[in-house]
Order: structure tokens, then sequence, then C-alpha cells
């Protein structure tokens, strides 16, 4: 699109937008950047695509470039609403703007199929809104989000490192998980005292029932509850020996030496035990 626009600082100064910590407000300000996040989201014809907190509209515009069928921005600060409203102006019929706490909507009703979110995302509320989303897995194509790359790191870790756990079981269990790209904390302003990354979550084409997601849950939280602690012990509260000896899981074993798969068998004993 060949549309001359105000430098991203210019229209921060003018809305008085200076960055709250509370909000995690950390913005792209260079186009470059905004736009290779878009592009490494994939072709975006004929997807609907939702922005979690766009901010002063960095990647908003980007999205607005691209070919996708529409963009709905959620945002909660009212500084920024203003400032995405005017953005939206570009593009009426594409754009759609709602002001409130993304962790608050149920994103699926608000945003036809097929779906997806590219955001960069508030790093405070960034893991709910994922676990969120993975609970909803099927209903999103794919999810491109930036996240603090210590977040991004236990979303893709593999079994045996001190980065795996719960999250990135869930992660994995529910998606294909992927950082592809890293950004030190001068692509921000302000700058965040980490670096970032940009993870590539696509969801499976098979995904588990709202009961086993629970279960997986509750199986993960009692394992890493107690990281330390042999199975047996850590599982104690949820079924212990019984659980592991019908998983056919060793209770000597601790919890980040399994992978998803023996985690996915627990989960199922569990739900099917109803313990
Ligand atoms: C990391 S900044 C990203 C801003 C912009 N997308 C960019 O890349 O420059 C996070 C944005 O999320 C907004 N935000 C924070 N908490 C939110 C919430 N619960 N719901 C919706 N937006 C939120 C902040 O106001 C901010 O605009």
């Amino acid at each position: 699109m060949n549309v001359v626009r105000e430098p991203l600082a210019s229209v921060i100064a003018r809305h008085d937008l200076a960055a709250r910590h509370a909000l995690g407000q950390h913005f792209l300000l260079d186009p470059g950047i905004t736009e290779r996040i878009v592009e490494l989201s994939g072709p975006l014809a004929g997807r609907h695509v939702v922005e979690v907190g766009p901010g002063p509209g960095g990647l908003t515009r980007a999205l607005i470039d691209s070919e996708a069928a529409s963009i709905l921005a959620v945002e909660v600060d009212p500084r920024a609403v203003t400032i995405i409203d005017e953005l939206a102006t570009e593009a009426p019929e594409r754009l759609r703007l709602i002001e409130a706490d993304a962790t608050t909507l149920d994103l699926t009703t608000l945003c036809p199929a097929p779906r997806r979110v590219i955001s960069n995302l508030p790093y405070n509320v960034a893991t709910p809104l994922l676990v969120g989303w993975l609970r909803q897995a099927a209903a999103w194509e794919r999810l491109t989000l930036m996240f603090q790359l210590e977040v991004a790191e236990r979303i893709c870790a593999a079994p045996g490192t001190s980065a795996y756990g719960r999250l990135g079981i869930l992660a994995q269990w529910c998606a294909r998980c992927e950082a592809i790209m890293r950004l030190p904390p001068g692509a921000f302003s302000p700058p965040p005292k980490v670096w970032s990354a940009v993870v590539e979550i696509t969801p499976h084409a098979e995904q588990p029932s709202p009961e086993l997601f629970r279960a997986m849950e509750k199986v993960t939280a009692a394992a890493f509850g107690q990281r330390r602690k042999m199975l047996r012990g850590s599982l104690k509260s949820i079924g212990g020996e019984k659980l592991l000896a019908a998983a056919d899981i060793d209770g000597a074993r601790r919890a980040e030496t399994l992978d998803v798969s023996e985690f996915d068998r627990l989960a199922r004993i569990f739900l099917a035990q109803g313990t």
C-alpha cells in the first residue's frame, strides 16, 4: 500500500502515549520489523486476524497493508484506542477496534474463521492469554505471538531442559511451536530489560476435549508443583502409583523427564479413572 504515514514516534507524542509499565507497553516503531513479523506469519489472504494490544499501531499498519480479510484490534488503553480509531479511517471496512481487556473476551465469538492472532503481547498477560487460546486451539489456524524470550523458550522447550514445564507441555500438546524471530531490547520503545521472541503456534488437526484439557492442567500442575520430587510423590494427590502404573510410567522418574506423549497418557488415564 502506498500511504504516506506519520512516523509512529510523532503519533505517540501527539497522543501523549507515554509507555505504561503496568500495561506491558513496549512499542515496535520500526516498520521493517513489524512488516517482517506479518510476513513470517504466512499468507493472510482470506484470513481474519486478531491483534491484542495494537498500542500506537505499528503492527496494525503492517496488518492493514497485508492481504488479511479483516483485522480485529483489542486494546485496553484509551490513549491507544484514539490512535487506532484514527488509523481505522484508512481501512474502515477491514479494521475493527474493541476497547476492552482481552483476557475477558472470547475472541472466537468476535472474529470469523479462518482466524489467526498476530500480536506483540503485553507481557503481563501473555501467558494467560496463550493458555486461553490453547483451550480453544481448534478455533485458531495459527497464533504468531511476541513473548519475552524466557517465556518463548518455555513454550518451545524439550523434555529434560530447565525451561520444560507446564506451559511447554500444554502448548506442544495442542500445537506445533517454533520460535521464528528474536529481538533485542533495543528493538522496542521503551526497551524492556530482556530479549523477546516471536513464536509461531500452529494448532494440531486433532485437539483434546475440554475435559481432557482440564485433566492435563491438573496432571501437569501436580507433576511440576514439586518438580524435584519423584512422580510417585508429586502425583500422590491425584492417583500416584496407581495412575503411574496404568500409564506404564516409572514412579521414580521426575516430571521434566516425561515427554508430551507420556503426559498425554497420564491425562487420559486420570480423566478415565475420574480420580
Ligand atoms: C507490548 S505492547 C504492543 C503494542 C504494539 N502492538 C506494538 O507492537 O508496538 C502491548 C499492548 O497491549 C495493550 N494491553 C495491555 N494489556 C492489555 C489487555 N489486557 N487487553 C488488551 N490490550 C492490552 C497495551 O496497552 C499495549 O498497547
